[in-house]
């Protein structure tokens, strides 16, 4: 029975969504061959060429109410990308994601401004998440409990430190009580206390929200507390099903590369790899 509320509800979908970032590079080879000659030329001058990365290749699944999605992968698989993606707070280069209500990447959405206190960027962070005025008073003294920065709410934000202005984010996305909730663990927030506090934030937003996505290096954090999983590589899907069989199937080609066995490991990605496109041709 639940699974089938599970498929009648798709709250959040992802569609060939693929990101290419460019940036700076120290090295020629990373250069395209075309235009090694310019890159030459301009390192000669001190500029350094430009390369291509490709943070995510084309990526597409839907997600359906009551699922918690954990998106595994090494460094740099692209599992940041794809959550930002999600969010909102930058565009992919194509594709297109769909979803039925805001998703809220805990932390970071809030777009704040620099030269206001503490307090007016609580303010502008909830009416900026759609609150009313009204509801805005109401949660202010729980937000602000919540950052525990003190009187430092009063000034300007730009006077912050980092993990303060961290804080400060965390307290307004939570507040929000988001219906498609987006954590990335890398985020962290600061000191031992706001992480025990944020916490049990994130236990209560969790048994709230209707969608979760999980961004984990702990493969074991994934195959506790998600329904799904999601494995990543160079930006690309390797494998997408039940949290435990995928995590399960990422721990052993994690341990296989820790163990240096890259014969082992590139056997396990590749088998993986055939068995999720024979998946995707047969739901085709
Ligand atoms: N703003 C950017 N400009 C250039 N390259 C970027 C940018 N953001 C990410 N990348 C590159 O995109 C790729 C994917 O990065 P991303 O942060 O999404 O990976 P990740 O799986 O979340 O990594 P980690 O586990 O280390 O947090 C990496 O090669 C990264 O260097």
């Amino acid at each position: 029975m639940a699974e089938r509320d599970v498929r009648l509800h798709r709250t959040v979908e992802v569609d060939n969504v693929k990101v290419t970032y460019s940036s700076r590079t120290t090295s020629l080879s990373q250069v395209a061959k075309r235009h090694r000659i310019r890159a030459r030329i301009g390192r000669t001058f001190g500029i350094s060429p430009t390369t291509q990365v490709h943070a995510v290749k084309g990526v597409s699944f839907a997600v359906h109410e009551g699922e918690q999605v954990g998106i595994m992968g090494q460094n740099g698989s692209g599992k940041s990308t794809l959550l930002r993606i999600i969010a909102g707070v930058e565009p992919p280069t194509s594709g297109e994601v769909r979803s039925t209500s805001t998703p809220v990447l805990l932390g970071v959405n809030a777009a704040l401004i620099n030269s206001l206190s503490g307090e007016g960027n609580i303010r502008l962070g909830l009416l900026s998440l759609g609150m009313s005025p009204p509801q805005v008073q109401a949660l202010m003294p729980a937000v602000a409990d919540l950052a525990g920065i003190g009187p430092a709410l009063k000034r300007p934000m730009g006077t912050y430190s980092s993990g303060m202005a961290a804080r400060l984010r965390f307290a307004i996305a939570a507040a929000y009580n988001p219906h498609i909730l987006l954590i990335d663990e890398a985020l962290g927030t600061g000191d031992a206390a706001f992480a025990n506090r944020s916490q049990k934030v994130i236990e209560r937003l969790r048994e709230s929200a209707g969608t979760i996505f999980l961004v984990s290096h702990a493969a074991k954090t994934v195959e506790d507390t998600c329904t799904r999983a999601i494995w990543l590589h160079n930006g690309e899907m390797i494998a997408d099903g039940p949290a435990r069989e995928t995590a399960r199937k990422y721990r052993w080609w994690a341990h296989n590369i820790a163990q240096d066995k890259p014969e082992v490991a590139d056997k396990l990605l590749a088998d993986a790899r055939a068995q999720f496109a024979a998946e995707q041709e047969i739901e085709a």
